[in-house]
This record gives structure tokens, C-alpha cells and sequence, in this order.
């Protein structure tokens, strides 16, 4: 096949590492149909694998969260590591797609976000933003033959947007319907939540971060229980009971209440905050089980806050949709039915709803990828707050004698 031919049917290749740091998501897709053409393009998945990091990997890779950690030299050996594993990940999938990488049009790779800074902040007397996520796309290229678009959020920055969330262009084209207003929350790292307006455009969706997903559950776990990494079905939150006191001085924190557009990350939801978490629960007496269904029912309270804020004024929501990892946790998804159920609003997982829930990331950055190839535009700034559209993504073109 060949690779060049636009607007047919082409493979591509997603690879998403979340804030979660679980591990490469892979997926190869086949799209159909043009990039930018007033019809969708239909997208099938091929296949789809997730590959845990090396515990030395994710290991590192938390230090590197720690800005005092992150001196250069490290950063700049991790981002070329990464490259190796992210192209393992891809070919492995390509593999199991049973495809070869010369059916490959394109590698789509978000990289491993380390920092994230997207309001502008005073430095030698200029007002700058930046976002970083390392997996050296060149490397990517290089090891699979397959040109490999990388590094996608600092073109949005460039244009005065937050550089996330991205993934709302492609919920867009793939979710979008004429007679239901959807809100669509993934629970990674990071919450995030996409409406799109029954019948709406691009000017219409809007997106953002509703606040902490699993990190914080993570991260008290991980201290708590030595071994584990994370609420498995949401046990463990399931046996406490939330202390109303500390939720409550939890919900004071000042991002929830921020205008449209925001994000956030590690930098707000990361390890000195658990770091204070665990303080309160020393001087409270807390139980483990109590400190970790309060932060569960924090992060439903979160989207159901969000909701309440930005949401319910505008639409009437016909569903909420929930997608990543948190979707498996019964305690936070029990929860989420009790904050958005009294509004109307019905709570599904997108298997319930017929999609892949652990694939969506990864997919949405193989048809990103795709528009760049193409030098479309893939921003929503509707979304992001950017002034104008970008073609974001940076091409590494493999050398092919
Ligand atoms: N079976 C499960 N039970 C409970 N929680 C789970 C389960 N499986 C995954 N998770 C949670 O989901 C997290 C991973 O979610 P996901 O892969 O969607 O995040 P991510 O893509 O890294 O993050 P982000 O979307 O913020 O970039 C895990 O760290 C864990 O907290
Ligand atoms: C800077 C960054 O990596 N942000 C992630 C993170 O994880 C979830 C949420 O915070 C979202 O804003 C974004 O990822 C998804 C893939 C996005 O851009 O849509």
C-alpha cells in the first residue's frame, strides 16, 4: 500500500503514555475517508496494546516530576529511552494488527508529559508558557521506517491555548450526534470532561480538565499499601467511609472554581499534595480505607461540581460518558451515578456505550496524526483558548533509500 496515498484507506498508529504512568498505550487504526472533509472519517481499531513500563522505567520517570530531579541530562536520556519504547510498542501492535510498518501512513506519539505550565508566567522579562512531553520522535522514525508526528501540545501553547486537552477534536468527529447532548469524562491520571451539543460544531464542544482523576488515589495507595499502585475495582474505598471534614477542605481548592479554559496536572494533583493528604490523616487518626474513599468521592464530587458549573445552565445532558482507567473503579463510578443520577443526566462507561475505553487515547492520536500529515488543522480553540487553529504535531520523516 502506499503510505503516501491520502483520502483512501490508510493504517496509522496511536501511542499514548498518560499521567498515570501505567504504561505505552498502542493502537493501529484504519481510517477511512479524507482528513478535513465535511464527512467523518470512519475509524476502525486493528488493534490495541498496552505494555506496563519496566518498574526502573516508571520509577525514573517519577523523579523526573520533580523539577529539582530533572536536570538535563536525565530529561534528555529518558526522552531518547522513551523513543526506543514507544517504537517497540508501535511495532508490536503493528504486529499484532498483522500488518507490516510499510502499511503504515503514520505514527501518531503524545510522548510522557513531565511538566505542564500553560498560563503564561513572568521570565527575563518575557511572559512565557510551556508544556513538555519527552519520547524523542526521531528515534520513533527511525526504528519502525514509519514517519512519526510527535510533540503535538506546544503548537496550540504557541497560539495562546492551554495545549490540552487535545482529544476533544477527535471526540468530535467520532462521538458527535444531531440529537443527544454528550458530556464524555475520562478518569486518567487527570479528569477531564468533553461536551458536545447535540448537533453542535466546532465553535460549539468545550473541554477541560475537571480536576484530579486517579493520581490522587494512586498516590496514597502506593504509599499506603506497599506493592500495590492502584484501588483495584475500587476496594479499598469501597471499605471506608468519606470523612466529611477533610472533603470539605478539599473542595475549597481553588482550580475547581477557575473560568474556562483550564488544565492542570501533576504540578497542582502530584506527590506534595499527597504528601499532605497523608499529614492530615496522621493528625486526624484517619484509617486507610477513610483517606482513600474520601479522595474517591472527591474526584466524583469534582465532575459533578463541574457540571454543576459550567454544564447544566447551558444543556441538558442526554448521557455522561466514562472513559479511562477510573471507569473500572466501582466505588468512584457509584459515586459519580449519585452526584450526576439526581440531575437527569445517566452515568455509562463507554464499554456500556460500545466503544474501547482503555483504546480511546491512543486512537484519537493516530487521527491527529493523520491531519497533520495532511497540514490540517487539529486544534479546537474553542477548547483550548488558543486565537487561531494550529497544525500541531512535528513530523520526523524516516530516511527511505
Ligand atoms: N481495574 C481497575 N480498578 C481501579 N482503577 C483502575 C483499574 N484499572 C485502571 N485503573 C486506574 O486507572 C489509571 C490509569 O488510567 P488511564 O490509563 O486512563 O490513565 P492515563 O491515560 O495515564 O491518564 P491521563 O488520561 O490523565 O493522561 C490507573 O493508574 C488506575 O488508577
Ligand atoms: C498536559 C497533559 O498531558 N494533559 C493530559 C492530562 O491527562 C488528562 C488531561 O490531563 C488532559 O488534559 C491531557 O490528556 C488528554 C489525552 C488530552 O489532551 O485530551
Amino acid at each position: 500500500m502506499d503510505r503516501l496515498k491520502r483520502g483512501s484507506r490508510r493504517y496509522a498508529v496511536g501511542l499514548m503514555s498518560g499521567t498515570s504512568v501505567d504504561g505505552i498505550d498502542a493502537a493501529v487504526v484504519e481510517i477511512t475517508g479524507p482528513p478535513g472533509g465535511s464527512e467523518r472519517p470512519a475509524v476502525r481499531l486493528a488493534a490495541f496494546e498496552n505494555r506496563p513500563y519496566p518498574a526502573a522505567v516508571r520509577e525514573e520517570l517519577f523523579a523526573l516530576f520533580d523539577p529539582r530531579e530533572a536536570t538535563v541530562d536525565r530529561v534528555g536520556r529518558m526522552n531518547a529511552l522513551l523513543g526506543e519504547l514507544f517504537a517497540e510498542a508501535a511495532l508490536s501492535a503493528i504486529a499484532a494488527a498483522g500488518l507490516a510498518p510499510a502499511d503504515i501512513a503514520v505514527i501518531g506519539s503524545h510522548g510522557q508529559t513531565i511538566w505542564h505550565a500553560p498560563e503564561p508566567q513572568r521570565y527575563c522579562g518575557y511572559g512565557v508558557a510551556f508544556t513538555v512531553q519527552i519520547g524523542e520522535g526521531a528515534v520513533i522514525a527511525a526504528r519502525t521506517g514509519v514517519p512519526c508526528v510527535s510533540d503535538f501540545r506546544v503548537a496550540d501553547i504557541a497560539v495562546g491555548g492551554q495545549g490540552a486537552p487535545l482529544v476533544p477534536f477527535t471526540e468530535l468527529l467520532l462521538y458527535g450526534e444531531a440529537e443527544r447532548t454528550l458530556l464524555l469524562q475520562n478518569i486518567g491520571g487527570i479528569g477531564n470532561m468533553t461536551v458536545l451539543p447535540a448537533g453542535g460544531t466546532a465553535e460549539d464542544v468545550f473541554a477541560f480538565d475537571t480536576g484530579p482523576g486517579n493520581m490522587l488515589i494512586d498516590g496514597l495507595v502506593s504509599k499506603l499499601y506497599p506493592g500495590l499502585t492502584m484501588d483495584e475495582g475500587g476496594r479499598i474505598a469501597g471499605a471506608g467511609r468519606v470523612d466529611e471534614g477533610l472533603l470539605g477542605e478539599l473542595k475549597r481548592e481553588p482550580y475547581y472554581a477557575l473560568p474556562l479554559p483550564k488544565s492542570t496536572g501533576r504540578e497542582r494533583f502530584g506527590a506534595a499534595y499527597v504528601e499532605r493528604l497523608l499529614a492530615y490523616r496522621a493528625e486526624r487518626g484517619l484509617s486507610n480505607e477513610d483517606l482513600i474513599a474520601t479522595v474517591t468521592r472527591l474526584t466524583a464530587w469534582t465532575i459533578g461540581d463541574a457540571y454543576r458549573r459550567y454544564v447544566r445552565d447551558r444543556y441538558a445532558a442526554d448521557a455522561l460518558i466514562v472513559g479511562g482507567g477510573g471507569s473500572h473503579n466501582r466505588a468512584l463510578i457509584g459515586m459519580l451515578k449519585r452526584e450526576l443520577e439526581p440531575y437527569g443526566v445517566p452515568v455509562l462507561t463507554q464499554e456500556e456505550a460500545g466503544h474501547n475505553s482503555d483504546a480511546k487515547e491512543a486512537v484519537a492520536f493516530a487521527l491527529l496524526a493523520d491531519y497533520a500529515m495532511a497540514g490540517l488543522p487539529n486544534n479546537l480553540p474553542s477548547v483550548t483558548g488558543a486565537v487561531r487553529p494550529a497544525v500541531m504535531g512535528k513530523i520526523s520523516h524516516p530516511f527511505r533509500p
